[in-house]
């Protein structure tokens, strides 16, 4: 892309200014580069009245590893393109995009400051009520009217053309479903998970398992998803809940997402057990985000089956029980993707503040221990989960 150059903080400003459609003529503006996430940069630029918009640019390399790992600047494009496509189907939430650039691998988004990243907010014990309703409606909502039920043949066809997103899904590839389970340079670990790491590495039945959870990632564009539903990507106030950041956005399996979700509220879940010393706010903290996984189970499914029967456009997809059928295996899968999470974020490249935060050695390491365990075991048993229910209860009793 010849006319790329990475922004600075003058240069986000002046771009801004120049396109001269987001303050006031006379605006006195600031910017300021405030981005932590692992790949782009994120400015936030403001007037004097506290008016602000937000620019995000992705980087030729991913930012927490430097130039070494060069990266696609498409990702901008396929990350503001999920967004207005799950925006026309699940508006209230989804970030706004307000311009894009692709040749500057730019987006200008809404700025949901007012709101709080949701893993921050749970390593402080908050929670927010919403949180599992407002997930499921919006998984469930862009999943129904991106897949086969409801597009129109030719349609998705063209839809998979446009966001085939080879770098990224690479990245999820390797980070998901290969560096755990075999010695790698990128995995990152203390030596005392090593007995807890070999026990993974030689399990035939995990390996399995795992294979078959990669081979559908590669194969089976279901519907548009987010790629990436961690909760460094939800913001949340106590009214709403909002979605950002689907640069991992392709067509792929439907419970890839869910299954996530669920994965990060499970290490949260971990992870207190290291957080929090008192044994009622502990447990209280640990039911809350039990009753969001289960409330989100519960509406995922609700909502998807109401949309598939009212609105299944496919003639044989309309075939009695087909859609539960469809349903109960993309929670099956979901267990399963939310072990490869737990894994991937405890012993792989990218960990999550949740557990790498908890100071005493000790309490990290009982942690961490915790989340290996409970990703191999969602692993090993989510094709047993007949429904909805089985599939709470297992996550419950692998927990307890
Ligand atoms: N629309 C937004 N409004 C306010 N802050 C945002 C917005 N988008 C991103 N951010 C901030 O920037 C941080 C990094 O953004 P993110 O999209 O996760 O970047 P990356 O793609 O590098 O992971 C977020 O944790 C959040 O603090
Ligand atoms: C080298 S990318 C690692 C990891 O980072 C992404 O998350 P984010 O950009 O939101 O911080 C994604 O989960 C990748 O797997």
């Amino acid at each position: 892309m010849a006319d790329y150059i990475t922004f600075d903080n003058a240069q986000a400003l002046s771009y801004i200014e120049q396109l001269g459609e987001f303050f006031e003529p006379n605006a006195q503006l600031t910017c300021n580069e405030f981005g932590d996430g692992n790949l782009n940069l994120v400015f936030r630029i403001a007037d004097q009245n506290g008016n602000s918009i937000i620019l995000k640019q992705a980087l030729p390399y991913a930012r927490c590893v430097g130039e070494s790992w060069p990266l696609t600047l498409d990702r901008a494009r396929i990350e503001a393109s999920v967004l207005k496509k799950h925006g026309l189907v699940c508006e209230q939430h989804t970030a706004k995009v307000l311009h894009t650039n692709d040749d500057l691998a730019i987006t200008v988004l809404e700025d949901l400051g007012h709101m709080a990243i949701l893993r921050s907010e749970l390593n402080l014990a908050k929670t927010y009520p919403k949180l599992g309703a407002d997930v499921a409606t919006y998984l469930a909502t862009s999943s129904f009217y991106y897949s086969d039920f409801y597009l129109k043949p030719a349609e998705k066809k063209a839809l998979v053309q446009e966001f085939t997103n080879p770098e990224l899904c690479s990245i999820t590839e390797d980070l998901f479903f290969d560096d755990p389970y075999r010695a790698c340079e990128r995995n990152n670990y203390a030596p005392e998970l090593e007995a807890d790491v070999l026990r993974l590495q030689q399990s035939p039945q995990l390996l399995r398992q795992v294979a078959q959870l990669k081979h559908l990632f590669f194969s089976a564009p279901q519907s548009l998803l987010h790629g990436d539903v961690h909760t460094g990507s939800i913001f949340a106030d106590q009214s709403d809940t909002k979605l950002i950041d689907p640069e991992f956005g392709f067509f792929g399996p439907i419970g890839f997402d869910l299954g996530s979700f669920i994965g990060n509220l499970l290490l949260n879940y971990c992870a207190q057990n290291g957080r929090i010393k008192e044994t009622p706010k502990r447990r209280q903290m640990q039911s809350y985000l039990l009753t969001q996984i289960q409330q989100c189970l519960n509406d995922f499914e609700n909502i998807w089956l109401a949309l598939a029967a009212q609105h299944t456009r496919d003639l044989s997809l309309q075939a009695p029980g087909y859609a539960q059928h469809f349903v109960e295996q993309i929670i099956k899968d979901a267990l399963g993707y939310a072990g490869t999470e737990l894994i991937r974020r405890t012993i792989g490249l990218a960990h999550v503040v949740d557990i790498d935060g908890i100071e005493d050695d000790s309490a990290r390491l009982q942690v961490q221990k915790q989340a290996l365990l409970l990703g191999e075991q969602l692993i090993l048993h989510a094709e047993e989960c007949e429904n909805k229910e089985s599939a709470y209860q297992l996550i419950v009793s692998l927990i307890q």
